[in-house]
């Protein structure tokens, strides 16, 4: 938690601002018990008016300040938390972006997000409580048993034995509190991957009628971190309770003695009011100490789970800058694998298995096989978005570890299974690809995907909007679309990740002549064999080996696996 504190640095002015007003406010605060028992003693019961005229005005002018010194510490205290709070998302969300998948996978996505939104808003609110009143309640509280003992030292002396054993059953209450705000934000996590899920396949949901099943999967999280949070509110709730009949029994305490006192004049009726505004004032700060004890709780619980993402190393290979011969652009896109084997971390098996194939410049390369078989592990190595296991992967004769990893993906348009469109306009979406793409540029790729006559139907054509994950377009037309960003970006190679398979052969085999002007090497993974034919190679792949390769005449009389896919697409004939 007190690491999160480095994050107020830059604000320190801010938050000095904020705290000097709210120290203001503090010490005027408990002056006035004490200017109320001058007025009491040496105004009323004297019965001088002017006295207690003169008290009555210094009572308004402190308030006075009071109220303006609460105004700018808030507005201080808001400033700097809200600016913090900033700071740290930004931090935690570049953080986020340095990560490779699996510590991605490892995190889970619902939980980044709890953390990014959540956890942070925890953070923001604390610090402004804690600018705004929380230091404020243990310093009143402290200067509250001041000022009585100065009022009258005897009766004060129950503070002495009565708070520290309160402080001690509250920080008791705070550690219990923490741990069970941990398991309130777990469960946060557990919802929000619910509804990611739920939301993001609400037309599966439907065609399976499958709402009641999912209503009740919700509900049985949502109960859980229901009483999660009762649990954890209740034990904290305990403490007001607590405190309250503490106080409430010193008020009752200063009044007996207080009277005995006043009786035998050692004490006059103002001290009395005064010491029990201060017991007042304290009862009020203790029962915010208790509503701290919530929001401490929570923080902790956020700022722990906030700096387990700060404190994991960045290990994205776009990090790591690790080329020795300072390669950074991909010439001819020339492709070769030799003997290369990859295990995924944390997989029990190799999902390729002494791998070796060649594709030359400009060439096209389609991969076949059963699904699980490796088709897309092969591209993702290509990608860099893994490195092998064994084995050389190279690239225009050069390991790919020795490329500068950005400036390699710079040079690769990659089309993954699944088409993610993001909210904006069409040209956004392509331009997404390539940002410095001019306007030709974006139509000219959006021509060599086939999209282009489908956009200039739409009503605003390249500035139509896409609703989230695009929606309003069909699963063909998001394929084409994702395709024109990835060829926006004039790849020297480019992978297509199964990413046809919503197109009509037609339409199809259109793009694909389209894109061999281009000249780039393509690789492209298939289930159709009518496209496969079109390639210059095709691999062939079953349990993560290569078991055929070579163009379609060659494997259908030497690849026993090629024809068996054939044969069940075409017919034996
Ligand atoms: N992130 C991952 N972590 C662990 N294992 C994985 C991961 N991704 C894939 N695998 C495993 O690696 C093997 C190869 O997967 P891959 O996705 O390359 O197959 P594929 O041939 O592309 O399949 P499909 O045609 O269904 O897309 C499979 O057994 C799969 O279960």
């Amino acid at each position: 938690m007190f690491k999160m504190l480095s994050f107020i640095k830059p604000y320190r002015i801010h938050a000095s601002i904020a705290w000097m007003f709210m120290l203001i406010e503090l010490l005027l605060e408990l002056m006035l018990p004490f200017i109320i028992a001058k007025m009491i003693d040496d105004g009323i019961q004297e019965l001088k008016l002017d006295v207690v005229i003169h008290w009555g005005l210094v009572l308004v002018a402190a308030s006075i300040v009071v109220f303006l010194s609460g105004i700018i510490n808030t507005f201080y205290a808001a400033y700097t938390s809200q600016n913090v709070g900033y700071d740290i998302r930004e931090k935690l969300y570049s953080q986020i972006q340095s990560f490779s998948l699996s510590t991605l996978t490892r995190f889970q996505t619902s939980s980044l997000v709890t953390r990014l939104t959540n956890d942070v808003a925890q953070l923001q609110q604390t610090i402004f409580m804690g600018l705004r009143i929380m230091m404020k309640a243990p310093l009143l509280i402290a200067g509250a048993i001041i000022m009585s003992f100065i009022v009258n030292a005897r009766l004060a002396m129950f503070f002495i034995i009565v708070v520290p054993l309160l402080l001690f059953f509250l920080v008791w209450i705070f550690k219990k509190a923490g741990t069970a705000f941990v398991s309130v934000q777990r469960r946060l996590d557990q919802i929000n991957r619910i509804m990611r899920e739920n939301l993001g396949a609400i037309r599966l949901i439907k065609v399976f009628s499958r709402k009641q099943y999912e209503i009740k999967r919700f509900n049985k999280e949502s109960v859980s971190l229901q009483k999660q949070t009762i649990s954890a509110f209740r034990l904290i709730e305990t403490s007001t309770p607590i405190t309250m009949l503490i106080m409430n029994f010193i008020i009752m305490t200063f009044l007996w003695f207080g009277s005995i006192q006043v009786q035998t004049n050692t004490a006059t009726a103002g001290e009395i009011v005064a010491l029990i505004n201060y017991t007042t004032r304290i009862i009020s700060f203790l029962s915010i100490f208790s509503m701290m004890i919530m929001i401490f709780s929570r923080a902790k619980a956020s700022a722990g789970r906030i700096h387990e993402v700060m404190e994991t190393k960045s290990d994205d290979l776009n990090m790591n800058v690790s080329f020795k011969k300072n390669r950074d652009v991909i010439n001819h896109g020339h492709i070769s694998f030799h003997h290369v084997s990859f295990q995924y971390p944390d997989a029990q098996e190799f999902a390729l298995k002494n791998v070796s194939f060649e594709v030359k410049s400009g060439e096209t390369l389609a991969i076949v096989g059963e699904t699980g078989s490796g088709k897309s592990t092969i591209v993702q190595l290509i990608a860099r978005l893994y490195d092998c296991s064994e084995g050389n992967l190279c690239i225009d004769g050069m390991n790919i570890e020795d490329f500068a990893v950005k400036s390699l993906r710079d040079d690769i348009g990659f089309v993954l299974q699944e088409s993610h469109l993001f909210t904006g306009t069409i040209k956004d979406n392509i331009k997404w690809g390539n940002k410095l793409a001019a306007e030709e540029e974006v139509i000219e790729a959006a021509k060599s995907s086939q999209i282009h006559h489908n956009i200039l139907k739409f009503k605003n054509q390249y500035d139509t909007l896409i609703g989230q994950k695009g929606v309003n377009l069909s699963g063909g037309q998001k394929q084409r679309l994702a395709i024109a960003r990835a060829l926006v970006r004039k790849p020297k190679i480019l992978l297509l990740d199964d990413c046809t398979s919503a197109l009509d052969v037609k339409t199809e085999a259109k793009l694909l002549q389209s894109i061999k002007p281009m000249k780039c090497t393509t690789i492209m993974i298939t289930q159709k064999i009518s496209t496969a034919m079109n390639a210059d190679q095709i691999l062939v792949m079953n349990k993560g080996e290569v078991v055929g390769c070579g163009n379609h005449e060659e494997l259908i009389h030497n690849c026993y696996l090629y024809r068996q896919i054939y044969e069940t697409q075409y017919g034996k004939e």
